[in-house]
């Protein structure tokens, strides 16, 4: 498979990206090349939506500037061509396979948790745990609402702990080229980002292709 463009194994994307000219609002930057469809994309948009059954309003009414974060998360999650270096095998029943430690730009993980923390949450991992049994997601008894910021100190908490580290806080700014971006328009900049993760930059390869040949010589001429 090619690890620069390929489809990660989970619930909802599909088997092999492709151009979609139809995703919806702010998954609409993954037109071009997406492992979601454009259902998928509107669903993402939707409180409760089919996707997870999942209840960003668990704590009273989510705000809407941190919602945009998530539906921004969910886009990236469903849509992204580029995760390839991320991909590892699930344990969870809902999908077999899921993403770790991917290394999210600062800016936004930073605006997500500046955004979202005047909220209230129950849980640092929204991954497991929930009360389930209305069909939704809903705070377990054993827990009970508090601020954004006592749940997740940090922004580093928050992108971290969320999604059972599907993310990997880093320090790199966009403009870095070797962090992935949620939030981007025009061309996906997260291929290249992947490509340097998967084989090093063009002097990290130039290094070891000198050092092969200088070995190989070495051996020649012995
Ligand atoms: N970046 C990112 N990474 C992700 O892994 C991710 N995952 C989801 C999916 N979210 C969820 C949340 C809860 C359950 C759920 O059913 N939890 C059960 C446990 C189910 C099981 O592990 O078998 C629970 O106990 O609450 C499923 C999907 C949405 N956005 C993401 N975004």
């Amino acid at each position: 498979v090619d690890k620069l463009n390929m489809c990660m194994d989970g619930k909802h994307q599909i088997s092999e990206p492709r151009p979609e000219g139809q995703l919806y609002l702010q998954c609409s930057p993954w037109k071009d090349n997406a492992c979601c469809t454009a259902n998928t994309t509107e669903e993402a948009h939707q409180d409760n939506s089919y996707l997870y059954n999942f209840n960003w309003n668990h704590c009273g009414i989510m705000s809407d500037k941190c919602k945009e974060h998530f539906i921004q998360d969910t886009c990236f999650y469903e849509c992204s061509p580029h995760l390839g270096p991320w991909i590892q095998q699930a344990s969870e029943s809902w999908r077999k396979e899921r993403i770790v430690d991917v290394p999210l730009c600062l800016e936004d993980c930073k605006s997500w948790f500046e955004d979202c923390k005047d909220d209230y949450t129950c849980k640092e991992n929204w991954h497991k745990g929930w009360d389930w049994s209305s069909g939704t997601n809903r705070c377990p008894h054993d827990s009970h609402c508090s601020r954004w910021t006592e749940i997740f100190p940090s922004a580093q908490d928050m992108c971290e702990k969320i999604w059972s580290n599907s993310y990997k806080y880093t320090t790199l700014t966009k403009d870095s080229g070797r962090c992935m971006q949620m939030w981007f328009t025009g061309p996906n900049p997260n291929r290249k980002v992947a490509e340097y993760y998967l084989n090093g930059s063009p002097e990290t390869v130039a290094m070891a292709t000198g050092l092969q040949v200088y070995v190989l010589l070495m051996m020649l001429l012995r």
